[in-house]
């Protein structure tokens, strides 16, 4: 741009306005174009140069690119630049070129050539970015590359074998804050529900925050404090009955505009290519709209920031967090989220290879370790979603928040690798299951494999809903046998409804296992041998879930793990008392449990010791001992 800058009117939007007086023939703006390409409604043109083609009305002419066979005329076809980039997408798709046209000359297949381009162009300055990445992070440990296909964008490899454990990237986060659509907290520790007001700029804080922690150490304080003061940015008290309190949304958003002014390199290489999916964040116009108000026009008006922030770089903030940002918890267990440029390249699978833990008491430092053994060059994957729901959720979750379509083995097969975990049973004939025809498409409908009986995804939905409701009640109900005894309830009812494996199924019994031995009525030494054995059934059928959806070291493996090492102790101890077994069988089941607590010691071992995983993993390392110590002291004489 030579004499003009860019504005924002509210009549007109953006808009261009003088920077300097102009004379009149004096050049204003100069520009490349972005793309370029035929134009709509025209008819065969050739894609290096635009001349009218004359093709047969079969469609025929020779006039054909030799890679693709789209128009190209005999004087391009060595040297078409402007055709390379869907040269090569549609000769790695096959699309041909139908070569059909309209009674009035148009050809509507060459429609596509000139918003493909635009697209690829998009492509092209993001894989610039990525050449960038490559080079750029100065990482504690790397042993991963980034590359990037036309379906993921970027995505993290291998660089070199890794065997599951080890380590493959160690980051220190870009930015870190509250989580959005949350309730009143204190800005640096994220306690909720505080009553308390930082003295200075009077914004959620609370009592020991504002007294006694190191200024160093105060994110607020670090951070917005300065900037809600200087501008007189009043925090408004939430309303009674509220939720939660979209004041707040604007803190994090801010802070990582703080923090590119702070590490403006580091913002332009790692964090500014990050998808951030303005297209399709637009499309959901509400929520555009309220964090178009609540963020970006609040920062730029009450937090007097427009000299500082663009309304569209606000709005860009706004996405690379919904589409980026990892969560996670202070040591105290509140949730908080993190930005972290490099580790939030990674791919989505529904069935991960990575497993990350995030430590509160390294300055939220992140590390990615590997779930299994990974061959150099292998796509690095973790789950941006729970494994353990069925595929529709797991897709619409995808679909709303992450903007894409998985097209991962598991969601591609409609039985979820073998488990059946979104099968139904058949209303029709006793041993069929009623599974999805196509599980990524919304509105599939679902048929049996026994009978040909089908039905609608719309029916499916309801039956699934209302199913659901009546866990998430039970769910609700305090800690108690109540809720233990309505869950078994549920899960008895719906045998005759859902596949064993089905995920309302896993869920109850995810549920059963952590009650049986906790709930009053029900605590382990009040466990009869078949409740312990039922404990004993549970654990091992979500384990087997867990096997194909979470291969390796996985946080919920281990946790089933401790829980099943339980009750085999007990029925092992109860069984030898009873006569039923021998001295033998007893230290061999005893060792069984034993394997099962190095296992969940090992997996757990890497968690931030201050967590709820990381304090299971001491208790899992003292159980190990003390049950080491029983096998070692019960003598040779019982064999
Ligand atoms: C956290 S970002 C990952 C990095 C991103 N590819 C980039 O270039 O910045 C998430 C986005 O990557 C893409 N993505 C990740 N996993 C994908 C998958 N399995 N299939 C399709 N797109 C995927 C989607 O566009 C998604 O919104």
């Amino acid at each position: 741009m030579l004499k003009a800058r860019l504005e924002h009117d509210s009549v007109y939007g953006r808009c261009l306005a003088t920077s300097e007086p102009v004379e009149s023939g004096e050049v204003v703006v100069e520009e490349l174009p972005f793309a370029y390409g035929p134009k709509r409604d025209s008819g065969i043109v050739c894609l290096g140069c635009y001349r009218y083609l004359q093709f047969g009305e079969d469609g025929d002419s020779l006039d054909r690119c030799e890679l693709c066979d789209w128009p190209i005329c005999g004087n391009c076809v060595d040297d078409a630049a402007d055709h390379r980039g869907e040269c090569e997408v549609f000769a790695a798709a096959r699309v041909t070129f139908a070569g059909n046209v309209s009674e009035d000359g148009v050809c509507p297949q060459l429609d596509c050539i000139t918003p493909l381009r635009c697209y690829a162009h998009l492509i092209i300055a993001r894989s610039m970015s990525v050449a960038a990445m490559t080079a750029t992070p100065a990482l504690d440990v790397n042993r991963t590359a980034v590359e990037w296909s036309p379906v993921y964008g970027r995505y993290l490899t291998a660089s070199e074998p890794v065997q599951r454990g080890e380590l493959l990237i160690e980051e220190q986060p870009f930015a870190l804050g509250p989580k959005c659509n949350g309730y009143v907290l204190c800005l640096s520790c994220y306690r909720p529900e505080v009553q308390e007001r930082c003295a200075l700029c009077g914004w959620p804080l609370c009592g020991p925050c504002s007294d006694g922690e190191e200024e160093e150490e105060n994110h607020h304080l670090q951070l917005e404090c300065s900037v809600l003061r200087a501008a007189r940015a009043r925090f408004y008290e939430m309303p009674a009955g509220s939720k939660y309190w979209p004041q707040l949304d604007c803190i994090m958003p801010l802070r990582v505009l703080l923090a590119k002014e702070a590490q403006p390199e580091r913002w332009l290489n790692e964090v500014a290519p990050m998808e951030h999916h303005e297209l399709e964040r637009r499309e959901n116009a509400d929520v555009w709209h309220a964090d178009r108000v609540n963020i970006a026009q609040y920062l730029r008006g009450p937090c007097k920031l427009a000299d500082r922030f663009s309304e569209e770089l606000i709005m860009q903030v706004v996405g690379v967090l919904e589409v980026n940002a990892f969560e996670s918890r202070t040591s105290q267990g509140y949730p908080l989220r993190c930005l972290f440029p490099y580790t939030g390249i990674l791919a989505h699978n529904c069935v991960p290879n990575t497993a990350r833990t995030i430590h509160p008491s390294e300055g939220y430092k992140i590390r990615l370790r590997a779930m299994v053994d990974l061959e150099e060059g292998q796509q690095l994957q973790h789950s941006y979603t729970y494994t353990l729901d069925g595929t529709a959720q797991r897709q619409a979750h995808l679909r709303e928040g992450k903007y894409f379509v998985c097209s991962c083995e598991r969601c591609l097969d409609a039985s979820e690798l073998q488990t059946h975990f979104s099968s139904l049973k058949c209303g029709q004939c006793t041993e069929g299951w009623l599974l999805p025809k196509q599980p990524t498409v919304v509105e599939s409908s679902w048929s049996c494999r026994s009978c040909d009986y089908s039905t609608s995804a719309e029916d499916v939905r309801q039956i699934v809903c209302a199913l659901q409701a009546e866990v998430n009640a039970v769910q609700a109900l305090d800690m108690g046998p109540k809720r233990l005894e309505e869950a078994e309830r549920l899960l008895r009812k719906y045998k005759s409804l859902l596949h064993p494996s089905h995920y309302i199924a896993t869920s109850l019994q995810q549920l059963l296992i952590e009650m049986y031995g906790r709930v009053q009525g029900y605590e382990m030494v009040q466990l009869t041998d078949q409740l312990l054995e039922r404990k004993a059934i549970l654990c091992r059928d979500v384990l087997r879930v867990l096997n194909v959806f979470e291969p390796g070291l996985s946080r919920a493996r281990a946790m089933n793990l401790y829980e099943l090492h339980v009750p085999l102790v007990l029925l092992a101890k109860s069984g030898f008392i009873a006569n039923k077994l021998t001295g033998g069988e007893l230290r061999g089941q005893l060792v069984d449990a034993i394997d099962l607590l190095k296992e969940c010691v090992e997996i757990l071992q890497h968690e931030d010791q201050s967590s709820q995983e990381g304090i299971l993993c001491s208790v899992a390392r003292q159980a190990l001992q003390q049950l080491t110590i029983s096998v070692e002291g019960l003598g040779s004489e019982l064999d």
